[in-house]
């Protein structure tokens, strides 16, 4: 699987951003720094390839020094402020929509979906969607899913690359990936031709590669013109999503005829099984419910892999980390019905408060999802009093958010999973007052729907790794010193720059003994005691006869 942001030669000509949103940030910048003022397009593109490599950090060093934590500029505003959070993501929920130029760059590959839509008809998607995911049907197939794709290919992959250096960004995006198909459309990856899965592997991930191309195309009209004359880039983006769906509509058609195995438990069945009633019938009904598979697939793979990416980068920078949720998946696993392949449940990885914390305190300084933005539909008043217009859109980053010292303290930048732990180390879930200065998984109505799958995914696959390997990253991994500067790349989500070279080392048995082990252990002890007491009294024994 190609790596998404790896640089081609073609896009390597072409100078990157973020997006129009920094853009415009960094045009104002360039205003007030510089005394080039008189030339805009060039100031911004001198300052954006100036910072182009740090453009998260350049937005969170000016956020920083800005009024109450938010810019507006011309037609946008800039926000990290908690309550203006809270005000566009629940309280006026209704006044700010997702669509805009963000969702427009999607629109090919993700349709009318959930993910991608608004009011009425995206309620209804997911009104639907949350009463799935929070089926026990449905948790239980994402519990063997999981167990089965760790057990047959992730662990399995580590193995037989034990002394050797593989990308580990690369593995969990495939791993991800693998796993969210079989849970969106219910694959059994035995017995479905191979061939086929894997071009539409292929073709999903240039797909998503160019979507990122367009987030960061810094003049997107070139992109735009290549669309409307159906060439180069475009074009193969345009093949690509038609390969994509109509492998996801293929198995949509084989379930209506039932001779796909497994119907009822995979989400696209699920779907079909209930009443799908959002005002489609036919082929619509089919197209909307191959555009929320792929909703699902894109949001199933990629924050998720990112998120285990950075995990895994940052624990190698802290040793003392490491070791704390070493000891904590020893304990736990000790107790594990089978010790060499813990199969642990949600409840049973909820007792791992130091892992939890942990994988909370990564997504914190590196959120998978680093930007996002809403629209408003009326002219409003955020809370701060900043003034929205009709059509202005609201950006807000997860990335500065977790860099401000007024909403985390000092100690913002570091990582410190203890910060989510209360005085009996017990993990700490946000309360709500303050439940919108953390929005990784976004927050209000429209948070993640797949936020406790991902939680359940990320911390098995984290013990499952942890207990049999040693990962080491080639080149060391996140320190305090590499986090000031770290290696991500332009894209729609924050990957890796280079992807994640790791060595997998087997890892020497270090397990605290199991209960039962130690019962063993304690009889052995004491009958070494009832011999060496039998011995001394031997003597007396053989004295009194
Ligand atoms: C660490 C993992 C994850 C993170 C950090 C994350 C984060 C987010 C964020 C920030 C959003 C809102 C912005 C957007 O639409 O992109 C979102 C929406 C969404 N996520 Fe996740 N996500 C994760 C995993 C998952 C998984 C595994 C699923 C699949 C079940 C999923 C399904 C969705 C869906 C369907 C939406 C759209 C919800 C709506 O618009 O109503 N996510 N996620």
């Amino acid at each position: 699987m190609a790596v998404i942001d790896t640089v081609t030669s073609e896009y390597y000509l072409r100078p990157l951003i973020i997006s129009l949103s920094i853009l415009t940030l960094s045009t104002v910048i360039y205003r007030h720094h510089s005394n080039l003022t008189t030339l805009p397009l060039i100031g911004t593109i001198i300052t954006f390839l100036r910072h182009r490599h740090r453009l998260h950090d350049h937005l969170t060093d000016t956020l920083a020094t800005a009024n109450s934590l938010t810019l507006t500029l011309r037609n946008r505003i800039f926000t990290v402020e908690p309550t203006n959070l809270e005000h566009i993501l629940q309280s006026n929920f209704i006044n700010y929509i997702n669509t805009n130029h963000y969702t427009y760059v999607f629109h090919e590959l993700l349709g009318t979906g959930a993910k991608n839509s608004d009011s009425g008809h995206w309620f209804a998607q997911r009104r639907i969607a949350t009463r799935i995911l929070d089926t026990q049907c449905m948790k239980t197939f994402v519990f063997d899913t999981l167990q089965l794709h760790v057990s047959k290919t992730l662990m399995p992959h580590l193995s037989s690359s034990a002394n050797n250096i593989i990308d580990l960004q690369q593995l969990f995006r495939k791993f991800s990936f693998d796993m969210i198909c079989n849970v969106a459309l219910g694959l059994d990856l035995k017995s479905m031709d191979c061939y086929r899965y894997e071009l539409f592997v292929e073709a999903f991930d240039d797909v998503v590669e160019h979507v990122s191309y367009r987030f960061t195309s810094l003049v997107p009209v070139v992109w735009k013109l290549k669309r409307y004359f159906n060439v180069g880039s475009e074009r193969k983006y345009k093949e690509g999503i038609e390969r994509v769906n109509e492998f996801v509509m293929d198995v949509i058609k084989l379930k209506e005829t039932g001779k796909v195995c497994e119907r009822g438990q995979d989400i696209v069945s699920m779907l079909m099984n209930i009443r799908y009633d959002v005002g489609y019938q036919g082929e619509e009904k089919r197209k909307l419910l191959r555009d929320n598979a792929i909703s699902f697939i894109l949001a199933g793979t990629y924050p998720t892999s990112t998120a285990l990416t950075w995990f895994f980068w940052l624990l190698d920078g802290h040793p003392h980390c490491k070791q704390m949720i070493r000891e904590e998946i020893s304990m736990l696993t000790s107790l594990s019905r089978n010790v060499h392949q813990p199969n642990l449940t949600f409840d049973e990885l909820k007792k791992l408060n130091y892992l939890r914390a942990a994988l909370s305190e990564s997504m914190r300084l590196f959120p998978p999802v680093p930007i996002n933005s809403t629209t408003a539909v009326y002219d409003d008043i955020l809370p701060n009093g900043t003034y929205v217009e009709q059509g202005w859109c609201v950006d807000y980053s997860a990335y500065a958010m977790a860099r401000m010292k007024n909403l985390w303290g000092s100690d913002c930048r570091e990582f410190k999973p203890e910060r989510w732990l209360d005085a009996d180390g017990v993990f700490r879930i946000l309360p709500l007052s303050i439940y919108f200065k953390y929005i990784v998984f976004n927050g209000g109505d429209r948070v993640c729907l797949g936020k406790e799958m991902a939680m359940f995914q990320m911390m098995s696959v984290v013990v499952m790794v942890m207990h049999e390997f040693e990962i080491e990253v080639v080149g060391g991994g996140g320190t305090p010193e590499k986090m000031a500067d770290p290696p991500y790349g332009l894209s729609i989500y924050l990957s890796m720059k280079n992807g994640l070279p790791v060595r997998v080392k087997k890892r020497e048995s270090d397990h605290v003994p199991r209960a039962k082990d130690r019962g063993v252990l304690v009889g052995l002890f004491g009958m070494v005691l009832v011999g060496l007491s039998f011995y001394k009294h031997k003597q007396y024994l053989k004295l009194a006869l």
